[in-house]
């Protein structure tokens, strides 16, 4: 007789009650598809008495997700409480000890101790699966680790937090500054409980090193990620980037070159017209590139019950089927150690500028981008219609820049007596 595959569920918000209902409404199908029944055989939560839009009464009820990872009637632990510390680490570990599979939604988890849990778990000859914590409902993992395993990753590039795409497509549709948006987002409800793994890039962040390390077979390397968040993006960049043909993305890079590793998630300007500069609201996008296949696109929902949901079961379907990959898609032990490139590869940046509108004041900066080795693409001067300002405000593009000539160039501006007040620099990126 066909075994059911067993499900511990560890999480029953948003992500939890998601998989709690595609495995009730879609029992039929999933079993036609795997050749095996799956079902969920307990769950946990912080609060049995919670109203949770389900029927859970069939199933066991653990108050310590541990305890439920280690289960004898448990095959398969599916972790979507969160955290990359306390009870989702512990009962990750507990999991892989007891010779249960994983399927975690968690991203931060995974950033933080992903090398350590796969070679556990590939010494124990588990799987941990996790296609939800990328970009939702997006099978960029599949993509990366099946779909593209004949290519040399050449570049990895996504906008993939939701929210933060969400604040600046909105800011720049309205016209509204950062600050009533970011309220906007919070009274939605779109924002993570510690606001700034979203607006600091952290989650995107996160996202980013696990899709490295697929791609470079290196190991995840987060604290190697340069980040940036949104919250110094204002209108007034927004509008004038929009003016030059522009948007402005928190866009993630990872890419591997004779520098070494390169992993970005900024602020960046994209064209308008690109792929990445269409995308809006809380959409997800992720560009992948091999040697091979040339560039392809993948966008889609990156976040909420449904999408996040639809990942973590095919994950589960995968286990079910009985397809067993490594967790990054090589064995953990064969993944190198990131080399993080010194410096990030030259690019067009944007600047943005006051200054003091009196004669030599444009010639002064111009001096400092020629001494920094920067050629100026394109400059604009704006002056305030119908204003008897003493100020000026000076946009300019530039040719392609290291990014330390950038920085030089912005600490000599500080010392010709025309600046006011803090310059702007944004990378443009080249898609
Ligand atoms: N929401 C989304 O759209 C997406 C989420 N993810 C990831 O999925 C995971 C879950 O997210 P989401 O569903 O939104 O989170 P929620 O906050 O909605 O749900 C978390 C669940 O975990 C339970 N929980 C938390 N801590 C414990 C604990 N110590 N012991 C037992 N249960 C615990 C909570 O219990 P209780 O309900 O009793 O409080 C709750 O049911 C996270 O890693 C998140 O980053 C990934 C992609 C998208
Ligand atoms: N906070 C995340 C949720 C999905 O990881 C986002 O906004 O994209």
């Amino acid at each position: 007789m066909v075994q059911p595959l067993r499900l511990g569920l560890a999480g029953l918000g948003t992500v939890g009650i998601g998989v709690v209902k595609i495995v009730q409404q879609h029992a039929d199908l999933i079993t036609a598809r795997t050749g095996r029944p799956v079902v969920i055989t307990a769950v946990s939560a912080r609060d049995r008495t919670k109203n949770r839009d389900a029927d859970l009464s069939a199933y066991a009820w653990e108050t310590d997700p541990v305890a439920l990872a280690q289960r004898e009637d448990v095959d398969v632990f599916v972790e979507v409480m969160g955290g990359h510390e306390g009870a989702a680490k512990a009962a990750t570990e507990a999991a892989i000890a007891a010779g249960k599979d994983v399927v975690t939604a968690n991203k931060a988890l995974l950033a933080h101790h992903g090398q350590t849990l796969a070679e556990a778990a590939e010494a124990a000859g588990r799987v941990i699966r996790f296609e939800a914590a990328v970009a939702g409902g997006i099978p960029v993992i599949k993509a990366l680790t099946e779909g593209l395993a004949g290519n040399r990753i050449t570049r990895v590039m996504g906008v993939m937090n939701g929210t933060c795409n969400y604040i600046l497509t909105r800011m720049q549709n309205a016209g509204l500054p950062y600050e009533t948006v970011f309220e906007e987002a919070r009274q939605l409800g779109y924002l993570e409980a510690d606001p700034n793994l979203d607006v600091g890039g952290i989650d995107a962040g996160h996202k980013l090193s696990l899709l490295a390390a697929i791609a470079f077979g290196t190991r995840v390397a987060f604290d190697a990620v340069e980040l940036e968040g949104i919250g110094n993006v204002s209108i007034e960049d927004i509008e004038l980037a929009d003016d030059m043909g522009y948007h402005i993305k928190l866009l993630g890079v990872a890419q591997m070159s004779g520098r070494g590793l390169e992993q970005r998630m900024t602020p960046c300007l994209v064209p308008a017209e690109s792929p990445f500069g269409q995308l809006q609201g809380g959409t997800n996008m992720v560009m992948l590139e091999g040697d091979s296949v040339g560039q392809i696109v993948l966008r889609g929902p990156g976040a909420g019950e449904g999408p996040t949901a639809s990942a973590v079961m095919s994950d589960v379907i995968d286990i079910a089927r009985g397809l067993r990959l490594p967790t990054f898609g090589r064995p953990a032990a064969t993944l190198v150690p990131a080399v993080p490139a010194k410096a990030a590869t030259p690019a067009p940046y944007y600047l943005r500028m006051t200054l003091l509108d009196k004669p030599g004041a444009l010639a002064k900066i111009a001096t400092c981008l020629g001494e920094a080795g920067i050629s100026i693409d394109q400059m604009r001067q704006i002056n305030q219609p119908g204003e008897e300002d003493d100020d000026a405000i000076v946009i300019f593009v530039t040719h392609k820049a290291a990014p330390a000539d950038v920085a030089h160039a912005l600490t000599s501006f500080a010392q010709t007596g025309v600046l006011v007040g803090q310059p702007v620099a944004i990378r443009i990126e080249e898609l």
